[in-house]
């Protein structure tokens, strides 16, 4: 039966491919798959033979390394698409859609599927798929790095993605050019966690402060590692990220930078953060060059030793000295008079970070590296 129905799908594809089509067969008799004894024995032996060593090391086989963990089980499909809100007029955006068992849910209740995929095996594969079951003018495959597409217009999202690139793409996501209603994800157990975490939560972190400036969090469900082949280490969860209708008016760059200062050591109070001789260095580069001139005023004695050598000199050095020893008397009495000095950032709302962050732009304070680029929400 298996066999035969290889045959079918596979079509002029290499045989090599067997285990992989497996899977995708199994979806699409809709039946559960079975990870159960007998499954698990045919993938240990499939995985243990000569020839899938010999196609795992040809790129063929399912890729770790490209978050290859398929979703096998129908009924949690099912209540992902069921929890994701589709309308039957919606462009739905998939992230990642592997051998299409997401996909084959995502056509039956939208109007229209993109699926933006990296490996070209599984393009193949799911296109196959698709025009199999007929669906194939409902979907339009994207066969490119999700981090490096400019999306078309969608409603919605709703993807199992790549665990290793959920941070950088819950931003391309949320501080994005597009408009859409939700993002229905399935994230790495332990991140969805600090995504959803709240300010006044000892857990409260810069991805969730950064994703909630822009965005409601709210939890689905938690899917178990056994329903995933081949079973990843980690368990997961789904989340639904809604955009805010309104955005506060703020300077994402600056934003960002902001919160990694302020998050840098979550637990310190803010007086003591920005105490710290590295800070308060990187702080006073940042906003001179801001400024377009020195953020300090006179030379004199200091209290920073800097490793800063140049042609001037000592001269130099203690003037870096006294300019950093003035910055920092300028950060931290901002922070005194406006009563933030004994704060610690995972205890303030995102109203009060933005009035910390203004005060400090309007005292000539800025966080933001002009020169670099990338848009990262945690590290
Ligand atoms: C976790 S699997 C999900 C597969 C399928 N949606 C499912 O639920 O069974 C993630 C998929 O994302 C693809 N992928 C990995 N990195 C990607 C990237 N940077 N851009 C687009 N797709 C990527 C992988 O090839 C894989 O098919």
């Amino acid at each position: 039966m298996i066999l035969r129905l290889k045959n079918q799908t596979l079509g002029k594809l290499n045989p090599t491919r067997s285990y992989l089509s497996y899977l995708v067969l199994r979806r699409d008799s809709h039946s559960q798959i079975r990870t159960k004894p007998d499954h698990d024995r045919r993938r240990r032996e499939y995985e243990g033979s000569e020839k899938s060593k010999k196609k795992e090391h040809d790129g063929l086989f399912l890729c770790k390394s490209k978050g290859q963990h398929l979703l096998t089980n129908t009924r949690i499909l099912d209540a992902i698409v069921r929890s994701s809100d589709i309308r039957p007029t919606d462009t739905v955006l998939e992230i990642g859609p592997g051998t299409g068992n997401l996909t084959m849910k995502l056509l039956e209740a939208s109007q229209n599927v993109v699926a933006v995929e990296l490996d070209k095996r599984m393009v193949e594969i799911l296109r196959k798929r698709v025009s199999d079951n007929g669906f194939a003018d409902k979907l339009t495959i994207i066969q490119k790095d999700v981090l490096k597409t400019e999306f078309p217009q969608f409603d919605l999202v709703v993807a199992n993605i790549p665990y290793n690139i959920s941070s950088p793409l819950v931003a391309k996501l949320v501080y994005g050019s597009n408009t859409f209603r939700s993002a229905t994800l399935l994230l790495q157990k332990e991140f969805s966690r600090r995504l959803l975490a709240n300010s006044g939560d000892s857990d409260f972190n810069r991805l969730a402060v950064n994703v909630k400036l822009v965005a409601d969090v709210k939890f689905v469900m938690d899917v178990s590692k056994r329903e995933f082949v081949p079973p990843p280490k980690v368990d997961s969860s789904v989340v639904m990220i809604t955009p805010k209708e309104v955005k506060p008016d703020v300077n994402v760059q600056e934003w960002l930078a902001f919160t990694r200062t302020c998050f840098g050591n979550k637990n310190k109070t803010l007086g003591s953060m920005f105490r710290q001789k590295k800070k308060v260095m990187e702080l006073l580069s940042l906003s001179a060059g801001r400024n377009g001139s020195k953020v300090g005023m006179e030379c004199g004695d200091g209290e920073f030793d800097t490793d800063v050598e140049d042609e001037g000199g000592r001269d130099n050095v203690l003037c870096m000295d006294t300019d950093a020893s003035m910055f920092k008397e300028r950060v931290v009495g901002l922070l005194r008079t406006h009563g933030f000095e004994e704060k610690r950032p995972s205890k303030l709302s995102h109203g009060e970070l933005l009035h910390l962050l203004s005060l400090f732009n309007q005292a000539g304070i800025f966080f933001h590296d002009i020169t670099s680029l990338p848009m990262d929400l945690h590290e």
